[in-house]
């Protein structure tokens, strides 16, 4: 049975998203007994959540909407650099996907984050190897999650420095985060082009520009690290040529 801890939006806000290990660990537990897969994701997780120490390679992260070209440049950087690209839910656990999708946010989002503390594991391996592209992180699963729970205009978001937007303590943090931003029109475009079925919260999207903007403006203010933001209207070389220049700025190559 999950716990209630919602009073009013802000408390809502902070039961969906667990700000630490042990609450992911907590919200899973609690929905096992119906949802035999979060045991699963359980049994992964105290595997893999030991060892979290990086490597001497750079860990870069890719954030933004869908569509705002994340797949293509991961991809290109990681052939430009031979880096190791991983992506958010691991594939261990995205057979899963759908089931938590369809469950409240509180249990859908300890998936998505239980998902990134496996992933640091991944991360924490292959940064011994290599460079590591990330797409998608803990980010994406706080800033999907503040503008689910948050209604209405950018306005009525948790003040800039709120605790929401600080990453956990006990996450392995990237070095990097690009967050690839495009005009509406562009992923408009964008989406048409790639002709897949809509997401949920695509589909709220269209619906429901503030949602767009929330999750963008949430983006912005998360922090440690924050996001640098890449625009990434151009054409896919010049936005892989601006990104490779970013990643040589800030990171040991
Ligand atoms: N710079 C670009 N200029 C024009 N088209 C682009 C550019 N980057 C990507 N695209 C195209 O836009 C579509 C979406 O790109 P992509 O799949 O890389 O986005 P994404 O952010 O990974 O999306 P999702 O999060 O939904 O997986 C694809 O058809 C891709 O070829
Ligand atoms: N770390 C993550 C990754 C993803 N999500 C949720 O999944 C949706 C996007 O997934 P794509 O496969 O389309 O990239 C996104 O809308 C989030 O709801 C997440 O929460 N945390």
């Amino acid at each position: 049975m999950l716990r209630s801890c919602a009073r009013g939006p802000q408390d809502a806000l902070r039961c969906a998203l667990p700000a630490a290990l042990p609450a992911v660990c907590d919200r899973l537990r609690e929905c096992a007994a119906r949802i035999p897969e979060a045991r699963e994701v359980l049994t992964i997780l105290e595997k893999c959540t030991k060892q979290q120490c990086k490597g001497d390679f750079p860990i870069v992260v890719f954030e933004g909407l869908d569509a705002t070209g994340k797949t293509t440049v991961t991809q290109a950087v990681k052939d430009a650099l031979d880096a190791v690209l991983l992506r958010s839910p691991p594939a261990c656990i995205s057979q899963w996907r759908t089931i938590f999708d369809d469950e409240p946010t509180p249990i859908r989002r300890a998936f998505y984050a239980a998902g990134n503390y496996i992933l640091a594991s991944e991360i924490a391996k292959a940064s011994t190897q290599a460079p590591v592209i990330v797409d998608r992180y803990w980010h994406s699963t706080a800033a999907y999650t503040i503008a689910t729970e948050i209604n209405g205009n950018v306005q009525n978001l948790p003040p800039v420095q709120d605790g929401v937007y600080q990453w956990p303590e006990d996450l392995l943090k990237p070095d990097l985060v690009l967050l690839l931003t495009v005009s509406p029109e562009e992923r408009a475009r964008r989406l048409e082009h790639r002709g897949l079925d809509k997401t949920k919260e695509e589909a709220e999207m269209e619906a429901n520009s503030l949602f767009r903007q929330r999750i963008e403006e949430s983006y912005r203010r998360m922090m440690n690290p924050a996001c640098q933001e890449v625009d990434a209207n151009p054409s896919k070389e010049e936005v892989l040529k601006t990104v490779l220049q970013l990643i040589k700025k800030h990171c040991a190559l």
